[in-house]
């Protein structure tokens, strides 16, 4: 299983839900860059699971222990390894899983790809569990790309069909981006909150799920990052953002959407603002040919519902070979979406800190 992504700063994610640990390798940090350990929990704690009713019940205090890379708070430029402890497993929930897969989950696909050899129990190598090392990794990259003014923040766009207001792709502010990136189920509108809270507990105690939509920005990024091609912003931010499970769809600026414009329409007209070149419309999402323009980064990442619901479903006995009815019983979130947030932030952190490249100089501390 390749869980390595990145070139610069490439991060390598190990470990099963139902094993010891869990845990991230950062490699190609810059040397010298404190990190603020009180942040990064922050970031762990708006993921963890066991928080609410809009989340899974298992209980998890997702606490990284640093076993190199930092010494006195500080990066050494040697390769950062972070462990997760995984203590609250209940492993007996995955035992009939093995031979009935559930509709919507791996486990049917990595049966057949890895001879059935696969972690079954919590999802094993694909569960949802593998985005706590992705935030840890995503904290400690988005404090050195603050360092250099560049803030990241999203928001619950929509949940089923509630939505959130949209991000101002023009105006966006770093306040907004700040306070969304601190708290658990940031919106923009608290009354579409309480709409989304709404339908995710109607979806659980009809032993169902939904999905939704994350809309991330970042302001900042300086005019004249990324490149054509596969280099791009839109093409290294997608491979994070698909590595995510339950990802189903990424677009950036208008995406989808500009499809359906005219050209005078989408184009984005520029002015000068002083000596700064910006453009009065920012359907680009602030990236043309694969390069920053200087206007805020905007994209969404969409959620499909959690695969695992306990309303009953058509599956198959692998063993037997016949068709069976499957009731998934177990500790699941009900709605992916609210604990996704932060993990969206971090995965652009990442691609962000692979796309500036620090060790040659893209940003001025
Ligand atoms: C933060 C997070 C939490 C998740 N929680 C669950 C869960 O409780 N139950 C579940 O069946 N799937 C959950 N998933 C989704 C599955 O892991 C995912 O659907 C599965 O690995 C198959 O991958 P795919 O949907 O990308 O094809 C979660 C995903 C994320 C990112
Ligand atoms: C534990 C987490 O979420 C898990 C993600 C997940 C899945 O299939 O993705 C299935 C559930 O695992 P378990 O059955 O062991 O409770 C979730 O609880 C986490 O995100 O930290």
């Amino acid at each position: 299983m390749s869980s390595t992504w990145g070139e610069t700063v490439k991060i390598s994610i190990f470990g099963e839900s139902h094993g010891k640990a869990i845990g991230v390798v950062l490699d190609g940090l810059p040397a010298g860059e404190r990190i603020d350990f009180d942040a990064v929990a922050l970031q762990m704690g708006r993921r963890a699971p066991g928080r609410d009713s809009t989340s899974t019940p298992r209980k998890e205090s997702d606490l990284p222990q640093i076993v190199s890379g930092i010494l006195n708070d500080t990066t050494t430029g040697a390769p950062l390894c972070a462990l997760i402890e995984n203590t609250n497993t209940r492993s007996g929930d995955y035992d009939n899983l093995k031979l009935v897969p559930r509709p919507g989950h791996a486990d049917f696909p990595a049966h057949l790809r890895y001879g059935g050899y696969n972690d079954v129990r919590g999802g094993g190598h694909f569960s949802g569990r593998l985005t706590a090392p992705l935030v840890f990794a995503g904290a400690v990259c988005r404090q050195i790309l603050q360092r250099r003014g560049i803030v990241i923040g999203a928001h619950v766009s929509s949940i089923k069909d509630v939505h959130d207001d949209p991000f101002d792709p023009v105006r966006v502010s770093e306040d907004l981006l700040t306070s969304l990136s601190s708290v658990y189920f940031p919106v923009i509108n608290e009354s579409a909150k309480q709409k989304m809270l709404g339908t995710i507990e109607a979806a659980r105690l009809a032993q169902n799920s939904v999905g939704g939509v994350v809309e991330c920005a970042v302001t900042g990024l300086k005019a004249g990052i990324g490149g054509p091609l596969f280099g791009g912003i839109e093409p290294v931010f997608s491979s994070i953002l698909f590595g995510i499970p339950a990802v189903k769809g990424v677009e950036f600026g208008a995406g989808f959407g500009a499809s359906a414009l005219f050209g005078s329409e989408n184009n984005d007209p520029y002015y000068c603002d002083g000596e700064i070149v910006k453009t009065k419309t920012n359907h680009a999402g602030g990236i043309l040919g694969g390069i920053s323009t200087g206007m805020p980064i905007i994209f969404r990442a969409a959620f499909k519902p959690t695969p695992s619901i306990s309303l009953e479903q058509d599956s198959v006995d692998l063993t037997a070979k016949v068709d069976t009815k499957l009731s998934v019983h177990g500790r699941h979130d009900p709605c992916i979406v609210p604990r996704a947030v932060p993990v969206v932030e971090a995965a652009a952190a990442i691609a962000l800190m692979n796309l500036i490249n620090l060790q040659t100089g893209g940003m001025e501390r």
